[in-house]
């Protein structure tokens, strides 16, 4: 497929559980556009923390982000932007699913709140969502609508009541009890929050909660957004 110079850019942020991920994806491949998951990536960085064993919780916040910043130099990543073929991998490992683990869950927050690491990152994320084969691409994450694509065409903060939020995600993660999936969630959200702001729509972003909202009325108000944002249609 030709590469188009321009690319249309969706942006999309929200706390963890909102949709972002599976309502985004969905978006792609009904617009015929590319994803990109962000978080993705700060979770592989996570992932190769912990693969070279650095303890973080045994370092000082200076050193943390000492350890951190050095890895990114080996940081070979790779990501699938096409909705229908999605993968990530760090050199030669494939981490699609390693990625999701509640370590890395647990351990991506002290990662992403790394100045050279988000710069690092936003640089890669903007390189990617250009460099598409797709006349657009769906990019979420926590940032998006405000850092790293603040001029994107459609910027909207997906939300949804932290009850709903919870209730989704822990029907999706069997392996722990419903109680420790809201606890770890909740914990991600506040550290997240911290470090930048997805809990309200910034100027320009239109907010689409989906609380009442089933998964299919979902993608139908995102994708009613990105028609009325850009005026034009596309091939659904
Ligand atoms: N509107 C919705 N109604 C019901 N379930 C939804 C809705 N939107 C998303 N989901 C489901 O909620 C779960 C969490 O969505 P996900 O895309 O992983 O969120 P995020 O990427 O924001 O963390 C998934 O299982 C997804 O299929
Ligand atoms: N644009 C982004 C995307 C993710 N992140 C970080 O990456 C983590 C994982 O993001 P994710 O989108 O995979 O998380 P979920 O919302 O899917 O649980 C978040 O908890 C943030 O710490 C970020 O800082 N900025």
């Amino acid at each position: 497929m030709a590469r188009h110079s321009f690319p249309i850019l969706v942006a999309i942020d929200g706390p963890a559980g909102s949709g972002k991920s599976s309502v985004s994806r969905a978006v792609a491949r009904r617009l015929g556009f590319a994803y990109l998951d962000t978080g993705a990536a700060y979770r592989a960085l996570a992932w190769l923390v912990l693969d070279r064993n650095i303890d973080e919780t045994a370092l000082s916040d200076a050193a943390q982000a000492d350890a951190v910043t050095a890895l990114l130099k080996d940081f070979d990543y790779s990501i699938g932007t096409d909705p229908d073929e999605y993968f990530v991998t760090v050199g030669q490992a494939d981490v699609t699913d390693a990625i999701r683990s509640p370590e890395v869950s647990a351990a991506v927050s002290a990662v992403a709140r790394v100045p050279a690491v988000r710069q690092a990152l936003t640089e890669l994320f903007r390189s990617l969502a250009a460099n598409v084969d797709r006349p657009g691409v769906v990019v979420e994450g926590r940032d998006i609508t405000t850092i790293v694509a603040p001029e994107a065409e459609v910027r909207i903060l997906l939300t949804a009541s932290e009850e709903a939020r919870m209730t989704r995600r822990s029907a999706e993660i069997t392996t722990q009890s419903a109680e420790t999936v809201a606890e770890q969630l909740r914990s991600r959200d506040r550290a997240d929050s911290q470090v930048v702001d997805f809990m309200s729509a910034a100027d320009g972003v239109i907010t689409v909660d989906s609380t009442h909202l089933d998964f299919e009325q979902t993608i139908e108000a995102v994708i009613d957004v990105i028609h009325t944002r850009t005026k034009r249609a596309f091939n659904e």
